[in-house]
């Protein structure tokens, strides 16, 4: 199952860390981007090219060191059909690599439209009696707000073709108070979608007792995310906002269980653009260094508080 695979992934690298690949065209550096303009011009199949050396080099300097990546495909969809393929390209490189692909799509409509977006991204497409694989990665982000039957359409194809989802629950960002946090029947609206992810977790358990579906939590909202452990016990969170966001080990070692494992923390911004940090003096070719130094910094501050609470698993 998807859930197994990711936290052996997590156990034998020993890290709970998720590179977040968002890139920026005006953050990647100058003379890549140069490269492509003089042989292609200012078109899209330039930027496809300069998003594929771009990632690729992000993976090829973190993949023995990270479980997972996490793609965001807006960053990718800006760029219409050549971002779309540079975001196919990446997803399936990393997999190559054996890494765990999480397409960050946030997507989740009517049941029917649900199912159209499963096959496409977790599962695969009917074409002339064939079934065919348009993105296929490991597990997507989807957002609930349509309620029970958009998660229902997903299960099939993490329950048939070992894949997984995280279902939004309590979001990073400071408006996600406004609607997460109002109160209906004595329960904030993330717990009563905590509840719901905890139903649907445990018809997807794994070996290793976590499930294939998880949540995601913010790292910016500590005491709530410990809330959360508790409601969902078995669902595996994905937790984005450390760094960039603000948030610190200290606050997302509240996500993980006493045994170490239970959540797995994402950054984006402060890892793929690490280079340009002006205290830390990197050439821009040096992108990919800086980028595995900032996994590998973000990886030991996690293990450190972990260690500290005890509940470091190695
Ligand atoms: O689903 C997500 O990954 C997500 C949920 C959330 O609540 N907050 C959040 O920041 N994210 C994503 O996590 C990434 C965070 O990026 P950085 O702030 O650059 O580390 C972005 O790709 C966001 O879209």
């Amino acid at each position: 199952m998807f859930i197994d695979r990711l936290v052996q992934q997590i156990k034998e690298k020993k890290s709970n860390v998720v590179v977040g690949l968002d890139p920026r065209l005006e953050l990647i550096p100058r003379f890549l981007q140069e490269r492509h303009f003089q042989q292609q011009g200012k078109t899209l199949k330039a930027v496809e090219e300069i998003l594929w050396d771009f990632g690729k080099e992000i993976i090829d300097q973190v993949w023995e060191i990270v479980p997972a990546v996490k793609p965001q495909i807006a960053f990718y969809e800006q760029y219409g059909i050549e971002g779309m393929s540079a975001y196919r390209r990446i997803c399936r490189y990393a997999e190559q690599k054996g890494l765990s692909v999480i397409g960050d799509i946030k997507r989740g409509d009517i049941g029917t439209t649900s199912k159209a977006y499963s096959n496409g991204h977790i599962g695969s497409t009917l074409v002339e009696g064939e079934r065919i694989e348009a993105f296929a990665v490991d597990a997507v982000t989807v957002n609930p707000y349509l309620g029970d039957d958009c998660l229902k359409e997903f299960m099939e194809d993490i329950q048939e073709a070992n894949k997984g989802m995280f279902v939004l629950v309590k979001t990073s960002n400071p408006s996600s108070i406004q609607l997460q946090d109002l109160e209906t029947g004595g329960k904030k609206i993330y717990e009563v979608v905590a509840e719901m992810v905890a139903a649907w977790s445990h018809q997807a358990l794994g070996k290793c007792g976590y499930s294939s579906v998880g949540a995601v939590v913010g790292a910016t909202y500590p005491e709530q995310g410990e809330r959360l452990r508790t409601l969902m016990p078995k669902t595996y969170f994905l937790v984005p906002g450390y760094g960039a966001q603000g948030a610190k080990a200290e606050d997302i070692v509240r996500c993980f269980n006493e045994d170490g494992l239970g959540a797995i923390i994402n950054s984006s911004r402060d890892i793929i653009f690490a280079y340009t940090k002006k205290d830390q003096h990197w050439r821009e070719d040096q992108y990919g260094e800086a980028a595995r130094t900032a996994a590998l910094r973000m990886r030991d501050d996690i293990n450190s508080h972990l260690l500290q609470l005890g509940k470091c698993y190695w």
